[in-house]
């Protein structure tokens, strides 16, 4: 069982963390100032220490100051009211393992205690030089769910269907993640040892198409110089996935049926049938219905593949995910760019949170990317995102940025429930926007008397 310091001189809090955490199966010491916490490190075995950032006899930096001097490297990560961010910052640099904003979500803080964790199993932190620790935890997560209502719906139907054979369509618009679902299906099914193989039906020209799906014989036309398995083969046992299924011409479309119906395929040249067991995950942008109605898709491989539907959410439509997904495209951005940026500063957050995002999940992506590049400095700002928003039009700016703090006790009601709207109701989120702690944010609920 691991064990984690809390250093921590408000006693309600550091109970509700502690009793937080044993539910988690951690085991939990505490301490009020500092100098009982040096007296803890001596005696026991410490794994990971969260600790506030201002203490009464010092401050959290002071204790990792400490920690270096004794090469005691114990992983630490502060926990900080939104105002201390940059003092926060400036403790990463001394080798702090990561930092939480007070008021605390719990489960970032789980993440983050998990991630630290796990990081000093694999490579313990000794030596620690402030340079190698600057950046944030950068374990290459490849996948976010995201928790808005609409991820939660997906997520429910992706578990759902994954580990029935079911065929799958995956419907919504371009970059809304669809090849990203399909391979969770994927990975979440009975097949998930076996190849998952992606096809752009989009990209194939109309006379490769079979080709491509079953396969040649060296010789069998044209062009044929070698033998090649189709991707019917090289996903026999696990998933085929067709994007843009609504652009196969009709011929391969009465040949992909047959050969889903029969569960047999023929390479082009061959006289050999072969047995073939795939699952199938189809994606589209197109209505196949409309696509049915004017002709150009039939309507017996619609049902084929069409065994349960999955409508992929717009970014837009998913609020409450927008600053997870913007932080997490700029971890990956960090690592690759080999930058150190800590995040979006206030203004660049309620850019990200009121942009519509046309272009869904793959535009932000790229914007995030290119605004990391950009940056100069520890945290993104609106600046760099406006250079890359260039349709900022789309911006609804129905409350100007620099009006979102409460400054005026008048539109004090207003404000708050814009901010709560834009993010989607999260109270942390809409505290740190209002610039707020989440205590004054409830008193004010209860004051506007806002459900
Ligand atoms: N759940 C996710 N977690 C992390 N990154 C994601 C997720 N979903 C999508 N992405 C990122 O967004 C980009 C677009 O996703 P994807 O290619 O799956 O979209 P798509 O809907 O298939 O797009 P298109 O219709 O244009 O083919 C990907 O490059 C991926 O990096």
């Amino acid at each position: 069982m691991k064990r984690i310091l809390i250093v921590e001189d408000d006693t309600t809090y550091s109970l509700m963390l502690k009793t937080w955490l044993k539910k988690k199966e951690f085991e939990v010491e505490t301490a009020g100032n500092i100098k009982d916490a040096q007296k803890i490190l001596n005696n026991y075995h410490i794994d990971l220490i969260l600790s506030d950032l201002r203490l009464p006899d010092h401050d959290g930096i002071s204790l990792l100051e400490w920690m270096n001097i004794k090469k005691n490297p114990i992983p630490l990560i502060i926990m900080t009211g939104y105002a201390e961010i940059q003092t926060a910052v400036q403790a990463m640099k001394l080798g702090a393992k990561d930092y939480v904003s007070k008021p605390i979500n719990p489960d970032e803080l789980l993440k983050k205690i998990i991630e630290a964790l796990k990081i000093d199993i694999q490579q313990p932190l000794k030596n620690i030089s402030p340079k190698e620790n600057k950046t944030r935890v950068t374990i290459h997560q490849e996948y976010l769910e995201g928790e808005s209502d609409a991820a939660k719906e997906l997520y429910h139907y992706v578990k759902l269907v994954a580990p029935t054979p079911m065929s799958v369509l995956i419907n919504g618009a371009s970059g809304t993640g669809k090849e990203y679902v399909a391979h969770r299906i994927h990975q979440l099914s009975k097949r998930s040892d076996k190849p998952f193989i992606a096809i752009d039906c989009g990209a194939i020209p109309k006379e490769l198409a079979a080709s491509e799906f079953f396969g040649h014989i060296k010789g069998s036309f044209t062009g044929a110089i070698n033998d090649k398995t189709g991707a019917f083969l090289e996903a026999n046992g696990g998933t085929l996935f067709l994007d843009e299924i609504g652009n196969l011409n009709y011929e391969t479309q009465i040949q992909l049926l047959r050969a889903l119906q029969e569960r047999r395929i023929k390479p082009i040249g061959s006289n050999q049938e072969i047995m073939v067991d795939i699952r199938l995950i189809t994606a589209t942008n197109e209505n196949l219905e409309n696509a049915i109605s004017n002709g150009t898709f039939r309507e017996d491989l619609y049902h084929r593949i069409n065994e349960f539907t999955i409508r992929m959410p717009q970014l837009k439509d998913r609020k409450e995910d927008i600053l997870h997904f913007a932080n997490f495209f700029l971890d990956q951005a960090n690592q690759e760019l080999d930058k150190h940026i800590f995040g979006f500063d206030n203004e660049a957050s309620i850019l990200l949170l009121q942009y519509n995002w046309p272009g869904n999940l793959r535009q932000m992506k790229n914007i995030v990317r290119r605004a990391t590049l950009l940056a100069n400095n520890d945290y993104i700002t609106a600046s760099e995102l406006k250079q890359e928003l260039n349709n900022i039009n789309e911006v609804q700016t129905s409350i100007s940025i620099n009006d979102f703090s409460l400054k005026n006790p008048n539109t004090e009601r207003e404000r708050i429930l814009e901010a709560l709207k834009q993010t989607g109701n999260n109270k942390s989120r809409a505290a740190q926007l209002l610039n707020i702690d989440r205590k004054t944010l409830y008193n004010k609920l209860k004051l506007y008397h806002i459900e």
